[in-house]
C-alpha cells in the first residue's frame, strides 16, 4: 500500500463503485448513461470549490472529468452485460435523483481535499508508482479498467 496514493485511490474507488447502482437505475428506467447537464453542473461546482482547497480550477476539472468518464465506462459495460443476459441482477435499487447523486456529491469535498494533498506531496515517477498502486488493489477487470481511466490525468 503506497501511502502517497491510497487515501485518494480509496475515494476514487468509492465514487466508481456507485456506477453499478447508477446503471441499475438507468436500466430499469430506460434512461441514457450520458447526462450532460449534470456533468456540467459537477464540473462548475468543482471549479468553484477548487481554490478553497488550494487547487487550480483546471486541475480539479480535469480530475473530475476523469471520474465521470470512468463512471460512464463502468455503466456502459454493465448495461452491455445485462443486454446479453437479458436481465439485470436482483440487487437493491436506489433512486438516482434522490439517493445516488447526493451520495456522489457527498464524496466531492473529500476527493478535492485528497487531490490537493496528493498534489502537495507529488513524488517522482508518479506514473510508475500509480500503476503499481493500482495493480495492488482488489477488484474485477471492469473496475480495474475504471480505476485506470479515473486516474488518467493524475500524474500529468
Ligand atoms: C453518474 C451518472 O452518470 C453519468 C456520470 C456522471 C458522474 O460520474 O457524475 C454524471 C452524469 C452522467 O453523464 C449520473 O447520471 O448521475
Amino acid at each position: 500500500d503506497d501511502p502517497a496514493f491510497s487515501p485518494l485511490l480509496d475515494l476514487i474507488e468509492r465514487r466508481l463503485a456507485v456506477a453499478d447502482v447508477v446503471a441499475l437505475h438507468k436500466w430499469d428506467n430506460a434512461q441514457p448513461v450520458q447526462a450532460t447537464e449534470r456533468e456540467q453542473a459537477i464540473i462548475a461546482a468543482v471549479r468553484n470549490a477548487a481554490p478553497g482547497h488550494g487547487l487550480d480550477p483546471a486541475r480539479a476539472a480535469a480530475f473530475f472529468h476523469d471520474q465521470i468518464e470512468a463512471n460512464k465506462l463502468v455503466q456502459y459495460a454493465r448495461l452491455s452485460q445485462w443486454q446479453l443476459a437479458g436481465a439485470a441482477p436482483a440487487l437493491p435499487r436506489h433512486d438516482l435523483q434522490r439517493i445516488i447523486r447526493p451520495r456522489l456529491d457527498d464524496l466531492q469535498t473529500d476527493l478535492l481535499h485528497q487531490l490537493a494533498s496528493f498534489d502537495q506531496t507529488r513524488s517522482r515517477q508518479c506514473a510508475r508508482k500509480l500503476a503499481l498502486a493500482l495493480a495492488q488493489r482488489q477488484g474485477d477487470a471492469l473496475h480495474r479498467a475504471g480505476m485506470i481511466r479515473a486516474t488518467g490525468q493524475l500524474c500529468d
